[in-house]
């Protein structure tokens, strides 16, 4: 990591010869390396620590003293696992993070990869470079869907150019397991690859045993969030993962995987916190990371076990322990004034040096990013024309003694195969008779394929929905009237991206996302709730019976969740690894 300040300059301000740039006073230092709180003073020089002890002899006459009597003084905190997509983008997800204090972002770069290869990543990273905060990177090995092209697209050529980049420290979750219990040669190679490079293997093994687990950390697996019960967190730590406690929107697990720590009294210098990419309304609502420590402290951790986990333990796992997650000498200047240690909200947050935020406000301006110049190609290559014609939406079905596989929801993410028998109208299913049913298909944003579904218990409701906010991108298209259904698709392919409602003829809800059809452009972070409320709260006035809309869309078209799911390569059984119903060619579903 680059400092901007040299070590003999850093020398000559411990000794108090070069007066440091800020000067922190009087607070009580939370020391993360031995656990203890001690009464000093911090001096801080360019981007770097200079000095921590009783001395002032690094204040000079332009040195700006900052007084922390009665204060504590923290390492910034560090989240580990974010997912800088969930409507919000990169800058708006750094900036309201930084306002509390989360000066260290590991970010996953998924759909960044997807949409703007190797070379718009790169050129993406390198204009982030003018972000404040520190931020990171993991990259992607696979995507989260198979479709025909991935093992061209992420190929070990462009996939290890970008873990050789600084600022990225190693691949990515590998939501797909399977692949590192089955020991697949590229996975493999590539885990091996970052590992010779220094870098980390961050996990995904979600419903994994403990005999499995034992095939994915012998593959280089390095970290797992996906614990959800005490029991899973411990198996993982007792094999050598760094164990990340997770509590986001879709799940906020913290009462149940304290306990590891509460009633099994681990260890807990190898156990990290993570948000997991929650929803814009649950950081809003309860914060970043801040917002972890105050409910591990109020479920019965120790604030010092709290901040190490969100500090010193992920800089060590990281590779990074010299240079973040504690304050030392040498290390980069993130640094927070606590005023306590119970909602852990800083009244100030000084990042490599620079104050950037008070009381929750920003003090900084993020830099101008042009988006779109990054994208490799357009967001549809397909004619919209071909969106508007309602056959393209119905189910085809010509018996109605042959069951349909129909996708039941049982909870946001999750699904079951449900055997339902439909009648036919005009060799489509008809689903007037069935109100809790609507149509559900994935189209490719290129034109050639068509994934297609019914599904139960979504939104009973909803005339027509269209929203490129899934794990592939790709056009989703849900409801219960073709026409609706028709008229949403044709309306995001003309944003170029996004989710769009028709009710009963009109557009209500309007969604540009433009980034990837992931994210809006917007830097301000409250554009993001905004829109995800007016979301939320539209399909729940349709009945939708869940909490995190977002990830309902996210997850439908992902291939790593049970149980039925739209995939590229068509209707998809997770359990049984297998399509039951191919994607079609949309030449052939057209009328
Ligand atoms: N696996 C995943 N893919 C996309 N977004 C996520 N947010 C949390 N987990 C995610």
């Amino acid at each position: 990591m680059k400092s901007h300040a040299t070590r003999v300059e850093l020398i000559e301000v411990a000794q108090g010869r070069r007066p440091a740039d800020l000067f922190i006073k009087g607070g009580t230092v939370i020391n993360v390396y031995s656990g203890e709180f001690l009464p000093q003073n911090v001096a801080i020089y360019k981007d770097r620590i200079a000095y921590i002890g009783n001395s002032e002899a690094a204040i000079g006459e332009h040195t700006r003293v900052i007084h922390a009597e009665g204060k504590y003084v923290s390492p910034g905190f560090i989240e580990p696992h974010a997912h800088p997509w969930v409507v919000y983008n990169p800058v708006s997800l750094t900036m309201k993070s930084l306002s509390s204090g989360t000066t260290t972002l590991v970010n996953d770069n998924l759909f960044f990869y997807l949409h703007m290869g190797a070379s718009g990543f790169k050129a993406m990273l390198q204009d982030l470079r003018e972000l404040p905060g520190n931020n990171l990177w993991l990259v992607r090995l696979v995507s989260q869907a198979e479709y025909p092209s991935e093992r061209d697209e992420f190929n070990a050529g462009d996939v290890r150019s970008l873990l050789e980049l600084e600022e990225v420290v190693g691949t990515a979750e590998i939501t797909r397991w399977p692949l590192l219990y089955k020991g697949d040669p590229f996975v493999i190679d590539t885990i091996e690859y970052a590992k010779r490079l220094g870098k980390i293997s961050d996990g995904h093994t979600a419903g994994c045993s403990y005999e499995k687990l034992n095939s994915i950390v012998a593959a280089g697996i390095s970290a797992c969030h996906e614990a959800i019960t005490a029991q899973e967190a411990l198996d993982r730590l007792r094999l050598g993962m760094w164990t990340t406690l997770r509590n986001s929107s879709l799940r906020p697990d913290f009462p149940e995987i304290m306990k590891l720590i509460t009633e099994n009294k681990v260890s807990t210098n190898r156990i990290l916190l993570t948000t997991d990419g929650p929803h814009p309304a649950f950081i809003e609502e309860q914060g970043s990371v801040d917002g972890l420590l105050r409910i591990a402290v109020e479920l019965g951790l120790t604030p010092m076990q709290a901040i190490q986990m969100a500090t010193i333990n992920p800089a060590t796992f990281l590779g990074l322990d010299q240079e973040v997650g504690g304050i030392a000498p040498a290390r980069r200047a993130d640094v927070l004034i606590l005023p306590n240690l119970v909602d852990f909200r800083p009244e100030l947050v000084i990042s490599a040096g620079t104050i950037v935020a008070l009381k929750g406000q920003t003090l900084v301006s993020p830099p101008v990013i042009d988006w779109m110049k990054y994208v490799a190609k357009p967001a549809f290559t397909m004619e919209r024309t071909l969106l508007q014609h309602p056959d393209l939406y119905r189910y085809p079905h010509t018996s109605s003694a042959e069951p349909v596989p129909v996708i039941y929801f049982q909870s946001n993410v999750i699904t079951k195969k449900k055997d339902t028998e439909l009648p036919v109208n005009n060799g489509y299913a008809d689903l007037s008779k069935h109100p809790g049913l609507v149509m559900a298909n994935l189209i490719d944003r290129d034109g050639q394929w068509i994934t297609k579904g019914i599904m139960e218990r979504f939104a009973v409701d909803l005339d027509g929905m269209a929203s490129t906010y899934n794990t592939t991108t790709q056009l989703l298209v849900i409801g219960r009237d073709a026409e609706a259904m028709a008229k949403a698709a044709a309306r995001v392919h003309e944003l170029g991206g996004g989710i769009v409602i028709v009710d009963r003829g009109e557009i209500i809800v309007e969604i540009p996302l433009p980034l990837a059809g992931m994210m809006t452009t917007d830097p301000e972070f409250h554009k993001a709730v905004e829109y995800q409320e007016v979301l939320l709260s539209e399909l729940k006035k349709r009945g939708f019976p869940f909490h995190d809309i977002l990830y309902t869309l996210l997850f439908l078209t992902c291939d790593f969740l049970p149980g039925l799911r739209l995939i590229p390569l068509g209707l998809y059984d997770v359990k049984a690894g297998g399509v039951i119903k191919p994607a079609a060619a949309i030449e052939t579903e057209r009328v």
